[in-house]
């Protein structure tokens, strides 16, 4: 698989379409043939994104498989929960590769999805097909596969903090808890009432406790690394920034870890890893140094009082939680160096 790919965005007028269409624009080998609405076809793209004007002059597409079969080799999918679900079978059918952004594919009981995402489930033969794209942990899946469901902007920060210690056994699973914050884009833009500007600024609130759906994908993984079931105290606050994760994560100790060894294990796990950057001790990422990069920064300190570590990751919600991943995950199924288009030094500050 050495050729270049052309590539349709549904969902192309939200934040992690524009924001695929931003990295999309500097990749060598990826082409932006269609971008698609499903309410503003016709219209030109960058009438209500002037940011973009220099590089698409083009129009808005309508969602039409086989129209974007006519442009395209592979669609992102970057719409609110539920309308993958229903549009994926006849994209797969089309004959089209896909990468989903939602959260429609990622987890693979239908039940659990119906449970936390309050909307019905896609067939079970699809959410079987997609393949889960966290890149550092099933990169080697990806290779060669024409379905990907991009994981959450939470559970990605989240799952690269905890799955090294998991898998090693460095952390009882059992004494989990995460404590997640996230900017406002993470909301998409569609105005709501707890997020507009006199709510938002100033102001720091928690939100969906016990009871986000990103609950039971980072479970599932959780799960998988530690070879039986487990379960987390996840909450998450919205903070009166535009982009950025914080995840910061505390589990009880196993085998008298230090912090020495904390920071060689993940440094050995992530090795060749150019997204993952495990700091020095004491050296604590903020969200600012990852801002606008496909990176991921972990610290970690150990607590010999409490027994307990704390590992803090950050992300960028919109590239590294969302739209980098996606290219990531192209760049891993198509065979190409994962890097490819994304080596992006973050703004600051
Ligand atoms: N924002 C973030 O940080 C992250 C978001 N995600 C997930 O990615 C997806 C997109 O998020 P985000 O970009 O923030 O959301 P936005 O609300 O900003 O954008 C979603 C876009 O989907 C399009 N859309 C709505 N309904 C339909 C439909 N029935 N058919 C086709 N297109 C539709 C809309 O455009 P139009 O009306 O022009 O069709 C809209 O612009 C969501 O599932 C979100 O949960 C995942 C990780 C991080
Ligand atoms: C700040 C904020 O509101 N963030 C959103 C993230 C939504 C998201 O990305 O949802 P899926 O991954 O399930 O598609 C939330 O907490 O629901």
């Amino acid at each position: 698989m050495n050729e270049n790919v052309k590539v349709a965005i549904i969902g192309s007028t939200g934040y992690g379409g524009v924001e695929l269409i931003r990295l999309l624009a500097s990749h060598p080998r990826a082409a932006v043939t269609s971008v698609i609405s499903s309410s503003s076809a016709g219209a030109p793209i960058a009438e209500g994104f002037p940011h973009l004007s220099e590089i698409r002059t083009d129009v808005l597409d309508d969602v039409d498989p086989a129209l974007i079969m006519s442009k395209a080799d592979l669609v992102f999918l970057a719409t609110p929960a539920g309308v993958a679900a229903k549009l994926v079978p006849s994209l797969l059918e089309a004959g089209l590769k896909v990468i989903d952004i939602s959260g429609d594919f990622r987890l693979k009981s239908r039940d659990s999805y119906e449970t936390w995402y309050k909307k019905e489930a896609a067939e079970q033969q699809y959410i079987d097909q997609a393949e889960y794209g966290l890149a550092e942990v099933y990169g080697d899946r990806v290779k060669g596969k024409d379905f990907i469901s991009n994981p959450g902007c939470y559970p990605t920060a989240t799952l690269l903090g905890l799955v090294p210690a998991i898998k090693a056994g460095y952390i009882d699973p059992a004494t989990i808890i995460i404590d997640a914050k996230s900017g406002v884009s993470g909301a998409g833009r569609g105005a709501s009432l707890g997020t507009h500007y006199s709510e938002l600024n100033e102001n720091f609130k928690a939100y969906k406790v016990n009871k986000h759906q990103h609950i039971p994908e980072i479970e599932q993984v959780l799960s998988d690394a530690a070879g039986c079931p487990v379960i987390t105290t996840f909450t998450t606050h919205l903070v009166p920034m535009t982009r950025g994760i914080m995840s910061t994560m505390y589990a009880t100790i196993q085998g008298g870890r230090s912090l020495e060894d904390f920071i060689s294990l993940y440094r050995h796990y992530y090795e060749g890893r150019r997204f993952v950057r495990i700091r020095n001790a004491g050296i604590w990422p903020a969200t600012k140094e990852v801002w606008g990069s496909n990176y991921c920064d972990i610290g970690f300190a150990v607590d010999e009082r409490t027994g307990r570590v704390t590992i803090v990751s950050v992300i960028d919600n919109l590239v590294k939680g969302a739209a980098g991943q996606a290219i990531q995950n192209l760049n891993l199924m198509m065979g190409w160096d994962e890097s490819l288009g994304l080596q992006f030094v973050p703004a600051y500050p």
